[in-house]
């Protein structure tokens, strides 16, 4: 199944699950991963977001729904999928859209967003989501071609300051401006009330990480309100 802007229309309004475990975790193993996505997807998910190229590929395997990829590469700086080789990489791995670093900060190869995007679409069948932290690199990533808007690197960037939960002021600004891409809400979105206000803000569709798919937060917020 090629994935084609057109195609997005089936995740309007719809659920996407992140499934990530972090270096050094237990649930860190591509199958892990596969058997957390398609729990997910029996819940309703509509399309998943996995890091790391294994995890892309066991999770195509384990599920039917699209697959959002990504490849983080260190955790300053642009590390979300940070090159063209990078997201080239991904994309061979079977994700139907590369996530990349979306911000307007340089990249470790020098590229500008526009010619990774364009070499992403030059060299493979997938569509790119561009992971912004601010109004500014949204407007720019639109402007470089990205197929889909993510507010993933809100709060992590400097740009805005880092919510307690999702950033709906700045999905709200980005609604208005009509960049004419889905506007995907995600980072920090923790209970079923927040994903709602964030498509009340204009978000087309939202991204559940932690609150879903990482049980060591939800533990400690657990154990944290038991013992405050
Ligand atoms: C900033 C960054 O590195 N975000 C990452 C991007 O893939 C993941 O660590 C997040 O879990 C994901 O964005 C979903 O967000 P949340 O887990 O808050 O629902």
């Amino acid at each position: 199944m090629i994935l084609t802007p057109e195609g997005l229309e089936a995740l309007r309004s719809q659920l996407i699950v992140s499934c990530q475990a972090y270096p050094g975790e237990p649930m860190r193993d591509p199958r892990t991963t596969g058997q957390v996505a398609a729990s997910a997807v029996i819940g309703g998910a509509a399309a998943i977001r996995v890091q790391g190229l294994a995890d892309v590929q066991f999770t195509r395997a384990a599920v039917e729904v699209p697959v959002i990829g990504l490849w983080k590469d260190g955790h300053e700086g642009v590390f979300i999928t940070p090159t063209l080789r990078h997201a080239l990489a991904v994309a061979n791995a079977g994700a139907h859209v590369v996530a990349v670093d979306g911000t307007r900060r340089a990249r470790p190869d020098g590229l500008s967003l526009a010619a990774t995007i364009a070499g992403v679409h030059r060299d493979s069948h997938a569509l790119v989501m561009a992971d912004c932290g601010s109004f500014e690199d949204a407007c720019s990533a639109a402007e470089a071609g990205a197929d889909l808007i993510g507010t993933t690197l809100a709060g992590y960037t400097g740009e805005r300051p880092k919510t307690d939960g999702p950033d709906l002021d700045l999905l709200e600004q980005i609604a208005a401006a009509e960049l004419g891409r889905p506007l995907i809400a995600e980072g920090r979105i923790h209970t079923p009330v927040q994903a709602r206000q964030a498509l009340d803000a204009g978000a087309f569709a939202v991204v559940v990480g932690t609150a879903i798919t990482h049980p060591a937060s939800i533990t400690g917020w657990f154990k944290g309100a038991m013992h405050a």
